[in-house]
């Protein structure tokens, strides 16, 4: 058990539901925060033990084979994380505790220990313990559509949301949780880019708005320009190797349709008071703006100047 008072002032708790999210959605946000001196806990809720494999002489650790995916999949988020810089990495209830339950409407989802399948309040006293131990003050995790509908992704919202919520009525809950997204002026930018993307679930859409993770620019609060710590993102999206081939749809996700932009992340604001910001829409620079650790001496100045 960590004794708080030991830990950095600015504590940043993500939610995650597989291996591999952390990099695609938020991974240059994790290496900023890291190594500004914030502490950065990342927990995911499952090994994701239905993934595709795409490399070739790893086929034989799906779940229809010797359904070894999950465990191998533990030693590329460890990768993922030293790439980032994070050391504090939990899997929900320990590691395998809930299964990933594949992609929405599959026989997958039926699993006994699913995580779509999960107790709600059982998984979200797990991450209470956390809270407790961490006490963070900002949550990052995903909208109630689980930023593209995948059922872990749903359940990771829930289990978060109710989880702060218990923690919230202790008196250790987080000020401020974030959701990821991604504007729709970035998204209009680079539909050709994404469109020429592999493996991509939502190949022949055409049109931004009809992307479910598509949000409109005036409900985004925050834009983290982390453009510094691209290479970090970039190298941990490529320790999940099995997961992101080169040309993979996520790297379009990643680099906000345009890998020039991979350092880039943004969010909504679901609890919490919206801190000073800039721009037409008052986008934040800092998860932590606002709150009175904002200006604590590791600070660093988040926010390039960047169009996007
Ligand atoms: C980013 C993410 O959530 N990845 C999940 C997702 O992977 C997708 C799945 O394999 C789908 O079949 C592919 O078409 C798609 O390209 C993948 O992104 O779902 C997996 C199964 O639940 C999960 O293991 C993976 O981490
Ligand atoms: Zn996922």
């Amino acid at each position: 058990m960590t004794d708080v008072t030991t830990l950095p002032d600015r504590r940043l708790l993500l939610v995650h539901a597989h291996p591999d999210d952390e990099a695609i959605g938020t991974g240059s946000t994790m290496a900023h925060y890291a190594a500004t001196g914030a502490h950065v806990t990342l927990v995911t809720c499952t090994l994701g033990e239905e993934g595709e494999i795409h490399v070739p002489a790893l086929a034989q650790l799906a779940a229809a084979e010797a359904d070894q995916l999950g465990g191998y999949r533990i030693g590329e988020l460890a990768a993922a994380c030293r790439a980032l810089g994070v050391a504090d990495h939990r899997f929900l209830g320990g590691a395998g505790r809930y299964r990933d339950s594949g992609m929405m409407g599959l026989a997958t989802n039926e699993h006994p220990r699913a995580f779509w399948q999960a107790d709600l309040d059982e998984a979200a006293g797990h991450l209470v313990e956390i809270m407790r131990e961490i006490r963070p003050q900002v949550m990052i995790t995903y909208d109630g559509n689980g930023f593209y509908g995948h059922p872990d992704h749903i359940q990771a919202h829930r289990v978060a949301m109710r989880a702060a919520e218990l923690a919230g009525a202790e008196g250790f809950g987080p000020a401020k949780i974030y959701w990821t997204a991604m504007p729709q002026s970035v998204l209009e930018a680079g539909m050709a880019h994404f469109a020429g993307s592999s493996d991509n679930p939502f190949v022949g859409i055409e049109e931004a708005t009809e992307l479910p993770f598509c949000t409109p620019d005036p409900q985004i609060a925050a834009r983290i320009d982390a453009t510094d710590q691209h290479a970090a993102k970039e190298a941990a999206m490529r320790a999940h190797a099995t997961q992101i081939p080169d040309n993979s749809w996520l790297y379009s996700i990643a680099g906000n349709f345009g890998s020039e932009f991979m350092g880039v992340e943004y969010y909504t604001l679901a609890v919490g008071e919206k801190g000073p910001g800039s721009g037409p829409y008052g986008w934040e620079d800092d998860l932590f703006a606002g709150l009175a650790v904002a200006d604590g001496p590791d600070r660093s100045p988040v926010g390039a100047a960047g169009s996007r």
